[in-house]
């Protein structure tokens, strides 16, 4: 059966970072926490610190306890899409690079087809002036 699971990327939770709107990635689930930030036991700062980014070590790492863990699940609103790149910049920067390459392959091609061209235009004004000459 489908699952009707929303699928978030990387970029879209790390604009959710603010104490008005707080995301937080843990094992690929994304948790939308604004309303729980001032409730917090360990305070709003470290779970605004762990917006961003994977935030499961940092949930792990303090401990919580199996009612945290599911207090945690009534906050789910979807999950990570892991098919979008980690780090957007390398896609941005790969792309580029490549229509850099494309780009320069294309005019260094332009710059082969004028040699012969150039050649053969120089052969046919020698050739008219000999016959001409004759
Ligand atoms: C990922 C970022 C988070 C960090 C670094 C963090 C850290 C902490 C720390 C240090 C404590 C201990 C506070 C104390 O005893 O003085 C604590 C307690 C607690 N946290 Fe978090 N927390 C995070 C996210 C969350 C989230 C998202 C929830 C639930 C929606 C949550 C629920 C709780 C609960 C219920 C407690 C009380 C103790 C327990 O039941 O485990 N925390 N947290």
């Amino acid at each position: 059966m489908p699952t009707l699971t929303k699928l978030y990327t990387i970029q879209e939770i790390s604009h959710h970072n603010t104490q008005e709107d707080c995301w937080i990635l843990i094992d690929n689930k994304v948790y939308d926490v604004t309303k729980y930030l001032d409730e917090h036991p360990g305070g709003d700062d470290v779970v605004l610190a762990a917006t961003a980014k994977d935030a499961t070590d940092e949930f792990e790492d303090a401990g919580h306890s199996e009612s945290a863990m599911e207090l945690l699940e009534s906050f789910c609103i979807g999950e990570l899409d892991t098919s979008s790149p980690a780090i957007p910049e390398l896609e941005i920067s790969s792309k580029k690079q490549s229509s850099d390459y494309a780009w320069k392959l294309t005019d260094l091609t332009k710059h082969y087809w004028a040699v012969p061209v150039v050649a053969v235009g120089i052969s046919v004004v020698l050739g008219f002036l000999y016959m001409r000459k004759k």
